[in-house]
């Protein structure tokens, strides 16, 4: 009687777990990976639901794209668990990896060939595929299909990633630092292919060292230093950052006067009363999300340090 109770109980658990993880693109506990005595990975947890559009941050060494390589499968782990699309990335299948689209850091192998030629190619590789010259089109580089990969500016290089990366139509995408050597212009152009996929239900993983562009693109973002996660959140709420002080600026009758303050809305109130209507110069400001991750990072280090 007390064994079939505890059975019962273990399938209702099971279920409400499968559940859970079925609606998580990616589920990480207590990552690990050390190369020799470098700890690059250092128990990391991590959730993403299904449809998120995800920035990775952290400094340079952090472990972001050790992390991201093992859910990947291209990197194995040396403790924790992954689940990638409901599968150990160790075991992935090419039926697995037909769902997953990556975006190297730089690739540059087929210098010979032309644009149109490697979509095209690529394409073969996906039963599912998108239309090699639409998806071309939409990486922006429909003037530059006949030209040969080598002769491609850096920043166009990237979109040819990009657009070997979404052939596939994959349901999880992964981006490192996709934007590098990207004009502002090809930026803006990216961020919006980036959010039709994600309007299209592409769950996508980024890591950036960017602030605006996880700002722009983001769900959430986590924040990694020294193989672990030092932070979770909306750009918006990072660092406590909607409750930050606010600046209040303009331009006094003697030069630039700025207040720190709770309440800004009064202080702008009173600055009218004082000015009889316009304020000259007024600006109001709270912290950047570049503010609050530097301050992260920096009280990281030192905390390191004390403890070490
Ligand atoms: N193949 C390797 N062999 C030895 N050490 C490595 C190797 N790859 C990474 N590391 C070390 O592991 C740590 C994490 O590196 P990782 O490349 O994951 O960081 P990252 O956050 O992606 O950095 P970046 O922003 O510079 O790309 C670093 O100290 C790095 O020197």
């Amino acid at each position: 009687m007390i064994m079939k109770t505890l059975i019962r109980i273990f399938r209702r658990e099971r279920a409400i777990v499968d559940a859970v993880t079925e609606n998580l693109a990616i589920s990480v506990r207590g990552l690990r990976k050390a190369y020799g005595r470098t700890v690059a990975v250092d128990g990391l947890d991590l959730a993403i639901p299904r449809g998120e559009v995800f920035a990775l941050l952290g400094p340079n060494g952090a472990g972001k794209t050790t992390t991201v390589e093992i859910l990947e499968g291209f990197r194995r782990a040396d403790g924790g668990e992954v689940r990638v699309l409901g599968t150990d990335p160790r075991n992935a299948t090419p039926a697995w990896r037909s769902r997953v689209g990556i975006v190297l850091q730089s690739t540059g192998e087929f210098e010979e060939l032309t644009v149109a030629e490697v979509v095209h190619h690529f394409a073969r590789y996906y039963a599912g595929a998108d239309d090699p010259d639409k998806v071309i089109d939409r990486v922006g580089l429909t003037e530059k299909r006949d030209a040969r990969a080598e002769k491609l500016s850096g920043g166009q290089k990237r979109r040819l990633d990009v657009a070997l990366g979404i052939i596939g139509r994959p349901e999880l995408l992964f981006l490192d630092e996709p934007t590098t050597g990207f004009d502002p212009e090809a930026r803006r152009e990216f961020w919006g292919l980036i959010r039709d996929l994600a309007a299209a239900g592409t769950t996508i993983l980024l890591t950036t060292h960017y602030l605006d562009e996880a700002e722009a693109l983001a769900d959430r973002v986590g924040v990694i230093a020294r193989g672990r996660m030092v932070a979770l959140a909306t750009p918006a709420e990072l660092g406590d950052r909607r409750n930050a002080m606010a600046t209040v600026s303009w331009q006094g009758p003697n030069g630039p006067e700025s207040e720190r303050t709770n309440a800004p809305t009064a202080v702008v109130a009173a600055l009218a009363e004082r000015f009889g209507g316009e304020v000259p110069g007024l600006t109001v400001t709270r912290p950047t999300l570049e503010d609050v991750y530097l301050a992260m990072i920096d009280k990281n280090a030192i905390s390191k340090e004390e403890a070490a």
